[in-house]
């Protein structure tokens, strides 16, 4: 094939293009070498696929695409704060008007954001969305946020931006990556030993890593965390790149798994989720018009 032929293959065959899940509006990005679903509602990435290879993220068989509830896989986006209000350090809840009413995991996942850029070329493709304004009734933080997706051929980033406004700002966040695995008891995480966790699970009392993350018991961690991390499954290993000193680690396990909404009972063989987060006392605190970035990369190895 000559140089010119190829261009205009490529040319002819890079596209994005919106649908409806559901209720929910997806931006499909078909690429000759890779593929993404991208919901607008919580600029939730659903799918990205390198050609002819496995799905990098798990999205579970019986998701639900309904307006204003988020949906089980992918990559929901906690913003501005993660996990229960009331469990977020005090300079965060301050924003947050009413943290015992207050959904887990911020605002940000059930609402729709704009698309603002698309950029297409023979070798990546890139998305930009942002939040509409927050309503201060709920949140008082006064920050925006925007969400850039890049994806080429070896893997994807994504960075969430937080912009602060006319005052100063604390707040917590988290990419809230679900993994596929076709085997958990065979899955490992690397990267966290000798790192300190608080444990959810044993009355969010502190604990220190000791080797790979196995998962043998339901699983519900908060760690300090350096900046990569391996992810091991019997189907590949993936790299995670963060720039956050804070990271989730979870898995419902058997009981869990029966209470959750859109999640068939025996998924927590198949999936996990290492969450890259700004959590507890890695928070963020911004002053007014200070920008924060939570850049997170995947790549195979
Ligand atoms: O069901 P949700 O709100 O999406 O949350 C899923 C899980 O998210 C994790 O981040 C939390 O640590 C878990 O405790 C929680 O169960």
């Amino acid at each position: 094939m000559t140089s010119s032929h190829l261009t205009q293959t490529l040319q002819r065959t890079v596209f994005t293009k919106k649908v409806q899940y559901g209720e929910l509006d997806c931006i499909q990005v078909r690429h000759p070498f890779f593929s993404a679903d991208l919901l607008l509602q919580g600029a939730h990435l659903l799918s990205f696929k390198p050609n002819d290879k496995n799905d990098w993220l798990w999205l579970s068989e019986t998701a639900e695409f309904r307006k204003g509830v988020s949906v089980r896989g992918g990559i929901p986006v906690c913003w501005p704060w993660f996990g229960n209000p009331d469990r977020n350090p005090d300079k965060v809840q301050e924003f947050i008007l009413d943290p015992h009413s207050a959904p887990a995991h911020g605002i940000a996942r059930a609402v729709d954001w704009q698309l603002t850029a698309v950029n297409e070329s023979s070798d990546a493709v890139e998305l930009t969305l942002e939040l509409p304004e927050v309503d201060s009734q709920v949140w008082s933080g006064g920050a925006t946020a925007k969400i850039v997706f890049t994806f080429t051929k070896s893997g994807l980033t994504v960075n969430l931006i937080t912009l602060a406004g006319d005052q100063a700002v604390s707040f917590s966040q988290a990419l809230h990556t679900y993994f596929p695995t076709s085997d958990i008891s065979a899955t490992r995480v690397q990267g966290f030993h000798g790192f300190a966790y608080v444990d959810a699970l044993d009355d969010w009392s502190e604990k220190q890593q000791r080797g790979d993350i196995h998962f043998s018991e339901e699983t519900d961690r908060i760690y300090t965390a350096g900046p990569l991390q391996t992810l091991v499954t019997p189907e590949q290993t993936l790299e995670l790149n963060c720039n956050s000193a804070s990271a989730v680690v979870w898995n419902p396990w058997v009981e869990k798994s029966k209470r959750l909404s859109q999640f068939p009972h025996d998924a927590w063989q198949r999936m996990f989720c290492v969450e890259s987060a700004n959590a507890l006392h890695d928070y963020v605190t911004l002053q007014p018009n200070e920008s924060h970035s939570l850049t997170l990369s995947l790549r195979q190895r």
